[in-house]
């Protein structure tokens, strides 16, 4: 899939990637209909043929092939071969079903495939915009839609025209007067109901808008619920997610009832027509030469065309919902994709310089780092401190290359980030987050992130140097132990401690801690630096810290106040001036 955008197209040309299925399925779809069109006919021809004594195609056609015999005989021989064409039809409608769902399931796995190829690229920043309710209604129920639309145009409507066309030359062969009007009454249906659709696919985006407000709210609240408890707040989030759900009641009744609704009176206005049909055909029968088994025999085709026109009806509803759902899905189609460049960093040294680099959240207009310059060579001990709010986190996470910066130049070893492999640098860089979020799985994938060359020796050295051991030791299964939802089963410093042995596994050229100990006691967090030490020694740290001690011996200090650097250079340089850090370093004395 080249284009980034799915349209209707998109989907006919991925049904095409089985052309032979496709074809197949139209061919034995073809079949069935030749086969089931003598269906309605034959045993009302024989009111003609047997009870009325005028033999005239099927029970000569009889005599030639098998010979003559009693009105039993003729009816049973035509109730069997009735019966024997109704299951070929059935046999031949599964084959048809079994090849386009699997030609529907292709299809439906390919534009799934897309939009998770797609938000795999798309930056943070683009990410925020929609959040992960919205996008997650897209990969199940919109999808869905997508499906139902198109085993309802793949396979029904192709099979539901063609029975049409035939039915009406042969309703046209048997009485023209009837056949025509059939033919003229029945675009006319469909273009009213067409009208209605409109307005289905319309409610069907309101119920589906709040079916994903619903799941974003509700996962959040049910995420969140230890906190919502300490906070005693139950009241208040929950609800709010009940008021969420009162929206899809109302949203799903307005859909449930009006589409039904719609759908009904276009079927009711089509039973009113067949109705009049019918007494044309009373009419016909007693001032024309319409027989009375022929008659019969188009009543029972208005009934047989019942399927296929409501088949076409309710294609018209899904391509309404179908369109609608690729609004949606083309919303996260179109989301930006992070800048990704080719250059690689080949070495393992590496120097960082931000020059005029300002940014802010694509929710708000607000600037949150304005104007930031300053350069990180490799090996360089750097700290940032500032009050909270002032950008730290933000700055960390563009270093990382989480973020894209808004303006400004952000250079790692001269190459700048819009040219840089992003897969290259996130393997230098290693953030290590304040409130690290961990897989509900075991340990080891939550220090090996999935890589299994790395081997225990080497998970049981880094949880050493994390200060794990004794956590480990208490593990009922060690490093298989699961570690719950989000980690739930460890302590926050214990979570802490693990993404830092997550980053000792993964030997980056640059460390970023923010605020990676503050759920550490003294005692716990100055063993862990002393342990990190000779690991750390070579490789660039940036520190966020708020303690003095931490930030003390760094080589640089940068001090940022509402997203600017306001301050910057060592301990003893800053400690002698008058300004933030002086008040930062009179708060950590009182
Ligand atoms: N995802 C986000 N979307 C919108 N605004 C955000 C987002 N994350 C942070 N902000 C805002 O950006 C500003 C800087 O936040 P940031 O987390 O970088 O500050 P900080 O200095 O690290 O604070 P702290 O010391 O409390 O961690 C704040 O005003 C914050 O409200």
């Amino acid at each position: 899939m080249k284009n980034r955008s799915v349209d209707i197209r998109t989907i006919f040309k991925l049904a095409l990637h089985h052309k032979k299925a496709f074809i197949y399925g139209q061919l034995i779809t073809l079949a069935a209909i030749i086969i089931s069109i003598p269906v309605p006919l034959m045993l009302p021809v024989m009111v003609d043929e047997v009870l009325l004594h005028k033999p005239h195609y099927i029970v000569p056609a009889i005599d030639k092939l098998f010979g003559s015999g009693s009105a039993f005989y003729y009816i049973a021989l035509v109730a069997a071969v009735v019966i024997f064409l109704r299951f070929l039809y059935y046999f031949l409608t599964v084959v048809t079903t079994k090849i386009f769902t699997k030609i529907s399931k292709y299809v439906t796995f390919m534009i799934r495939r897309h939009l998770l190829t797609h938000l795999q690229y798309t930056s943070m920043n683009a990410y925020e915009t929609l959040g992960s309710g919205a996008i997650t209604a897209n990969l199940i129920t919109d999808i869905d839609t997508l499906d139902a639309f198109i085993m309802n145009s793949a396979s029904k409507f192709v099979a539901s025209v063609l029975t049409l066309l035939a039915v009406g030359i042969v309703m046209i062969a048997i009485d023209p007067i009837l056949g025509i009007l059939i033919l003229f009454v029945q675009p006319l249906i469909m273009f009213i109901s067409k009208k209605m659709s409109t307005r289905i696919g319309e409610l069907k985006a309101k119920e589906n808008q709040a079916i994903a407000e619903f799941q974003e709210d509700v996962g959040e609240t049910l995420e969140l619920f230890g906190q919502i408890k300490a906070s005693n707040k139950e009241e208040y989030f929950f609800s709010k997610s009940i008021e969420q759900a009162k929206k899809i009641k109302e949203t799903s009744n307005a859909f449930g009832f009006k589409s039904v609704a719609y759908e009904k009176l276009s079927y009711t206005i089509f039973l009113s027509v067949f109705e009049l049909i019918r007494a044309t055909g009373l009419l016909l029968v007693a001032y024309s030469d319409l027989s009375i088994g022929m008659m019969f025999a188009m009543f029972g085709y208005i009934w047989f065309i019942m399927t296929p026109v409501q088949d076409i009806l309710s294609m018209q509803y899904s391509y309404a919902s179908a369109k609608a759902a690729l609004g949606r899905i083309n919303k996260v189609l179109t989301l930006k994709h992070e800048a990704n460049g080719r250059e690689k960093i080949q070495t393992k040294a590496l120097d960082i310089s931000l020059s005029n680099l300002s940014f802010s959240y694509e929710s708000s207009d607000k600037e949150v780092l304005k104007d930031i310059t300053f350069d990180v060579p490799y090996g360089s001990k750097i700290a940032l401190i500032g009050a909270s709010g002032s950008g730290k986190t933000t700055l960390a996470q563009i270093i990382s290359g989480f973020y894209e910066k808004k303006s400004g130049t952000l250079a790692y070893n001269n190459i700048e980030i819009e040219n840089l492999d992003r897969h290259s640098l996130r393997a230098k860089i290693f953030l290590v987050l304040q409130m690290p979020i961990l897989f509900n799985a075991t340990l080891r994938f939550n220090i090996t992130m999935g890589n299994e060359n790395i081997d225990d020796t080497a998970l049981i050295r880094a949880l050493e140097t994390a200060q794990l051991s004794e956590m480990l030791a208490g593990m009922p299964d060690g490093l298989d132990t699961i570690v719950g939802h989000h980690g739930i089963r460890l302590s926050g410093g214990q979570r802490q401690r693990l993404s830092i042995a997550r980053m000792i596994v993964a030997d980056p050229s640059v460390v970023i801690f923010d605020e990676s100990t503050s759920a550490l006691d003294v005692h716990t967090e100055t063993k862990l630096f002393v342990a990190l030490e000779p690991l750390l020694k070579d490789k660039t740290v940036i520190t966020i810290a708020h303690r003095l001690s931490t930030v003390k011996n760094a080589d640089r200090i940068y001090v940022l106040n509402e997203g600017k650097i306001v301050q910057q250079g060592t301990h003893e340089e800053l400690e002698q001036q008058e300004g933030h850090y002086y008040e930062f370093i009179k708060e950590q004395l009182l």
